[in-house]
């Protein structure tokens, strides 16, 4: 059974429809991407899948129960972690609060803690005290992720999560995530850029017009992969 799936989501704001019957599956440890342009349905996808819109039709499984229409907590409880566009680390909280407000060890599900995180983001637990809206935007990254971790998801959604850092902090990034891959984390990853991202995942999913119009799979395309990706995202 999937960790996660869609089936035949649709959904948009008001009248204006943007998703047009996404289908998509994560399984245990998989690391998938959900790659495509600006505007395409990425960000609406990852909204429809946390419970922050509500889809018009269509189901979101985990664990093959539907959780589509349900609100955020419940599809956290279930075990998806979002780490979302634009970081929202709270400005006027500590490093240290941050993490805290997130803190969750549902039942069997115990890796991550306050220790832990540190250990794994050693320069969060330098800037320990130091207040969201004094760090950098790689900074601010690292306790956005460190946040996701500290509720234990089965499955860590990322949306954008290198969009505006410096090469070097973007390398280090995902140095991270191919740890958590790693140790089994199952990850999706949103993007526009294709590069770093084509060697870290499994799948690929190509997203156009609220559309899935391709599935590219790392396994089967070997070196060609990026040039697979960028043909199907027009770049
Ligand atoms: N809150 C909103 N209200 C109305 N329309 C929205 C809202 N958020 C997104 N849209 C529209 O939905 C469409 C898809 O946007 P979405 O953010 O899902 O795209 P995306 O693929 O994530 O792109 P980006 O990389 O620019 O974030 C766009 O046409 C966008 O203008």
């Amino acid at each position: 059974m999937n960790l996660l799936s869609l089936t035949n989501i649709t959904a948009g704001y008001g009248s204006a429809q943007v998703l047009f019957g996404i289908d998509l599956e994560i399984g245990e440890g998989e690391v998938v991407t959900l790659l495509g342009r600006n505007g395409m349905g990425k960000t609406t996808t990852v909204r429809a899948i946390m419970g922050l819109i509500k889809p018009w039709s269509g189901e979101v499984q985990v664990d093959g129960k539907n959780y589509a229409g349900q609100p955020p907590y419940a599809i956290g409880r279930a075990g998806v972690g979002l780490v979302p566009e634009g970081r929202q680390v709270f400005p006027t909280l500590t490093v240290e609060e941050n993490l805290l407000a997130a803190a969750k060890m549902p039942e069997g599900r115990n890796r991550w803690d306050l220790t832990s995180v540190y250990d794994f983001f050693p320069r969060l637990k330098e800037r320990r005290t130091h207040l969201g809206a004094q760090l950098s935007g790689g900074e601010q990254q690292m306790v956005a992720i460190a946040r996701a971790l500290m509720t234990n998801p089965r499955l860590l959604i990322l949306d954008e999560a290198t969009e505006g850092l410096a090469p070097l902090i973007r390398e280090e990034i995902w140095t991270r995530l191919a740890t958590l891959k790693a140790e089994g984390e199952a990850i999706l990853l949103i993007d526009k850029n294709v590069g770093a991202l084509a060697g870290l995942a499994d799948r690929h999913y190509v997203i156009e017009k609220g559309e899935i119009i391709t599935t590219v799979t790392a396994a089967e395309e070997g070196q060609a992969i990026t040039a697979t990706l960028e043909r199907h995202l027009h770049l």
